[in-house]
């Protein structure tokens, strides 16, 4: 029984957000901001796979979790829901906080978002029970406190991520089918930028816009890099193997890794041929983390 169960409540008063996987379709490192942050322009897409969150409001704040990733997960006070929380009552004075509950599914430290994507869901939600537009500003600017993956995460769709990740363009992608593997070795983000060893205040390069059209863009996707992908390779010499397995896969369109790693994906024209090499994945690499999903 979960936690939310033992409370008094009815279920009208619960809210429920997903929490979807975020993937980095490219990400070009622009330069080095004075303050430590790197410069990015990066296509992000989210995934029909993810986690879950519910709250249900009230005046104290608490966090229960479950599910497959809840265990490696430490203390809940450090929690990316409860800090993105904390930084949205540090904006709106009397917010209405209340006990959230996570369903934890997807790997942690993998590229992924997972957490932004908690947070932003915490955001998302706390919103709906204060009565918040969605494009209110304290909400931005709490989720960028947080992280900087979350205000592209409670953007929630396609969109064009640049700066330290604050500067979000919405964008039409053309919807594909799409297999997420995680060998289950988890990556520092800190230590893949400190890899790059980038001075601060340095430039290095221009953002290039993607052109529209699926096969147009999924050859301009081709050409782009993730500029993430050499240092994390030496962090995690098994993408290797990874990237193998996928580009062994019938109908692959695409095979690269997400964020900083090391969660690579693949792109097919349909959910069935991702389903299909999903299957084949998972049966010759067993003690890996495989999905199948549809990512737009
Ligand atoms: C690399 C990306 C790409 O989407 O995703 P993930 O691999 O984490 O999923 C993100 O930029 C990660 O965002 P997020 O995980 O929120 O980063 P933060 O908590 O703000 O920072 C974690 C570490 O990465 C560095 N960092 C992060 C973002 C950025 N633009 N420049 C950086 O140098 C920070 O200095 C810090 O040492
Ligand atoms: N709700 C959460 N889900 C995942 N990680 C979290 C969460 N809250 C805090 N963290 C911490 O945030 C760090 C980054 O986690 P995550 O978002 O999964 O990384 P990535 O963006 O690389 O997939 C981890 O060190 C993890 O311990």
């Amino acid at each position: 029984m979960s936690a939310t169960s033992l409370l008094p409540h009815t279920d009208s008063d619960v809210l429920s957000e997903r929490a979807p996987a975020k993937v980095n379709l490219t990400l070009r490192v622009l330069g080095r901001r004075e303050d430590g942050y790197h410069q990015l322009s990066s296509i992000v897409a989210f995934a029909g796979t993810g986690d879950r969150l519910s709250l249900i409001p009230g005046e104290e704040l608490s966090l229960t979790l479950d599910g497959p990733g809840a265990g490696v997960l430490g203390g809940e006070d450090d929690n990316l829901v409860l800090r993105a929380a904390r930084a949205l009552a540090a904006r709106v004075p009397g917010l209405k906080l209340g006990h959230f509950h996570l369903i934890k599914r997807l790997p942690v430290a993998a590229g992924l978002g997972g957490g932004s994507s908690d947070a932003a869901a915490a955001l998302r939600l706390l919103a709906r029970a204060n009565g918040l537009a969605a494009d209110d500003p304290r909400l931005h600017e709490a989720a960028l406190a947080t992280g900087s993956d979350v205000p592209a995460c409670l953007h929630g769709r396609a969109c064009l991520m640049e700066g330290r990740g604050e500067h979000i363009t919405p964008l039409a992608l053309p919807r594909f089918g799409a297999v997420l593997v995680n060998p289950r070795v988890p990556v520092s983000t800190a230590e893949v930028f400190r890899l790059l060893a980038i001075p601060p205040g340095t430039r290095r390069g221009e953002a290039v816009a993607p052109p529209s059209g699926r096969g147009a863009i999924l050859d301009w996707l081709r050409t782009e890099p993730n500029d993430l992908e050499p240092p994390a390779r030496a962090l995690a010499p098994v993408l290797g193997e990874v990237e193998a397995a996928l580009e062994a896969t019938p109908g692959a369109l695409l095979v690269r890794m997400s964020g900083s790693g090391a969660t690579m994906f693949a792109l097919y024209a349909d959910c069935r041929a991702a389903a299909r090499a999903a299957k084949m994945v998972a049966a010759a690499h067993p003690q890996w983390w495989v999905k199948s999903t549809v990512l737009g």
